[in-house]
């Protein structure tokens, strides 16, 4: 059984179709790289994988069980801009999610269950490295600290699928190689299945185990929102040769994004 199956989707917009015809499995512990020109629909397809959109065509199941209409902890997610509290301290941030599964009501905990909580908040803290900032605000921290708060507050409900939509795409090129090494640390320690949007082509394979490209095979010129995009290519990256046959296609791609 796959971890993900997604059998014949069509996704639309009112009249304008967006998505079309995929189908595609995906095991626990493979790491998606998603590439594309811009509007294809990319993060449509994170949406739905998290349940903050749905289908319009076809199913999304997780572990053969329809995706729930609403996105729950089988599922976490960072986006680009930074997703955190700016009210709450870093230490705050992490926990606030497991105090609200504690106590929907208020929000806060007490005691022992609060011990708890801050031992945990504080162990996912530490993996992302920013131990030495727990009670800074998000204003105090640079941008690559961001977003560590933001993946150490997605990790917080242990989530069998994290979904990134360019997590790095705001950082400057030094911080994002420090962000690629806490990931692929974090996607191998916790077994995850990671789905990563990603204008960088380079950092699609990377960090990749497996690329998908989407691109639109359709298009009539008369009726340009008549069609969606596909996944032309789902290309396997777990080793030299498949890396560099992808470099091949990707860079064939990417000079067709320029002429677009
Ligand atoms: N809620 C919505 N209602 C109507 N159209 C939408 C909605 N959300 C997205 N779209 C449209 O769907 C298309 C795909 O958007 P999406 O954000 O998935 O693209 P993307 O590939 O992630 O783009 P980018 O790389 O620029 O982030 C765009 O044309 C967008 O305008």
């Amino acid at each position: 059984m796959s971890l993900l199956k997604i059998s014949n989707v069509w996704k639309s917009y009112g009249d304008v179709q967006i998505l079309e015809q995929l189908n595609l499995e995906v095991e626990q512990g493979e790491f998606v790289s998603m590439v594309g020109a811009s509007g294809c629909g990319k993060t449509t397809l994170l949406k739905m994988i998290l349940g903050s959109e749905q289908v319009s065509k076809g199913k999304i199941l997780l572990e053969d069980n329809p995706i729930p209409p609403e996105p729950n902890e089988a599922r976490g997610i960072v986006f680009q801009k930074y997703s955190v509290f700016p009210h709450l301290t870093v230490l705050q941030n992490v926990m606030i999610a497991d105090e609200f599964s504690a106590s929907s009501f208020l929000g806060r905990t007490f005691g022992k269950q609060k011990r708890l909580i801050i031992e945990k908040a504080t162990d996912f803290i530490q993996a992302v490295g920013l131990a030495h900032a727990l009670n800074k605000y998000p204003h105090q921290l640079s941008g690559g600290m961001q977003q560590r708060l933001a993946i150490a507050q997605a990790l917080m409900k242990s989530p069998k699928i994290l979904l990134l939509d360019e997590p790095f795409g705001a950082l400057d090129p030094g911080i994002r190689k420090d962000m690629h090494q806490l990931i692929r640390k974090i996607w191998k320690e916790n077994k995850l299945t990671i789905f990563m949007v990603t204008h960088d082509i380079q950092e699609g394979f990377e960090l990749g185990s497996r690329l998908w490209v989407f691109d639109k095979p359709r298009q009539d010129p008369q009726a340009p929102t008549a069609y969606g995009a596909q996944i032309t290519y789902d290309l396997p990256l777990t080793n030299k040769v498949q890396q560099e046959a992808g470099h091949a296609i990707a860079e064939k791609y990417t000079r067709k994004v320029v002429n677009i």
